[in-house]
């Protein structure tokens, strides 16, 4: 269980956070939404622990993440951020590896399991064709994909993505999810920060929508995704459709001018 207890957070005197209040039970599966500059990515940094908080704190299993030693924190925490610059001389395989940071003991402190869960890592996510490559080299969705193997490889029961598939071909950003459901049905706790509100009404059984740093939406997708909710939030028009197949809404955006032929 994650419980972020009334947070307030940001940067030096801009406070972003501004007394937050959630949890996030073991085995769930939350989607993260909002506008640009909403406060998402500061809600991710808050509970990585990278971001000290102004005043409240993040929990997990009970202990303030800021007291977590690293190693610790990274056996049971997997985090994708935002930003991450492709290092110059690394290739794939020696980046996916580093997810295995918080478990290598071998001599050159990775063993053969490391390697075969990396190697599994790689097959899954199909970037077994780039291997060899070094990162510097690679497409943005090619790197977002590295970046996602080396977050599996760490197998930690709680990922927290933020923007995971962004980048991704719209077949790649299916596999991905499809993986994530899977992990989170064999029991992973998953937060993700993600913008493509069908995928997360698709995927995630908990939509929370942050607006000026607050919780501005929090329920299921039949519960959230309505039309008023999502022009509110977003400052936009949209039409709500239910998903042939599934049931779930799905949003329809339209241009704001009347630009047919
Ligand atoms: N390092 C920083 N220093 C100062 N202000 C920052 C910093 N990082 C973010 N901010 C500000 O904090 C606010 C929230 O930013 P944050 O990155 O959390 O938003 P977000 O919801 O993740 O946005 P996006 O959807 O664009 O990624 C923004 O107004 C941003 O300008």
């Amino acid at each position: 269980m994650i419980t972020v207890q009334n947070l307030s957070a940001g940067y030096g005197k801009r406070e972003v956070l501004q007394g937050m209040n959630l949890s996030f039970p073991a085995g769930s599966m939350t989607a993260v939404l909002g506008p640009n500059g909403s406060g998402k990515t500061t809600l991710v940094s808050s509970l990585s622990g990278v971001l000290c908080p102004i005043s409240g704190k993040v929990e997990i299993a009970g202990k303030n993440v800021r007291d977590y030693r690293p190693r610790e924190l990274a056996g049971i925490m997997a985090v994708l951020p935002q930003k991450v610059e492709p290092a110059f001389g690394l290739t794939v395989k020696s980046m996916v590896m580093m997810g295995r940071y918080a478990h290598g003991s071998g001599f050159f402190g990775y063993d053969s399991e490391d390697e075969d869960i990396c190697g599994e890592a790689i097959r899954m996510i199909g970037i077994n064709h780039l291997i060899d490559r070094p990162v510097s080299e690679l497409s943005g969705g090619e790197f977002q994909r590295v970046l996602m193997a080396r977050t599996v490889s760490q197998q930690a029961k709680i990922m927290v993505l933020d923007e995971a598939a962004s980048g991704v071909d719209v077949a790649g950003k299916i596999e991905l999810f499809d993986m994530l459901k899977k992990m989170n049905r064999q029991g992973a706790t998953i937060i993700c920060v993600i913008h493509d509100l069908n995928l997360a009404a698709l995927y995630f059984d908990r939509l929370v929508f942050l607006s000026n740093g607050k919780v501005k939406l929090d329920g299921s997708p039949a519960e959230v995704v309505t039309k008023d909710n999502i022009s509110n939030v977003y400052k936009t028009s949209v039409s709500i459709v239910e998903h042939p197949q599934l049931g779930v809404p799905q949003v329809l955006f339209s241009p704001s001018g009347d630009y047919s032929c």
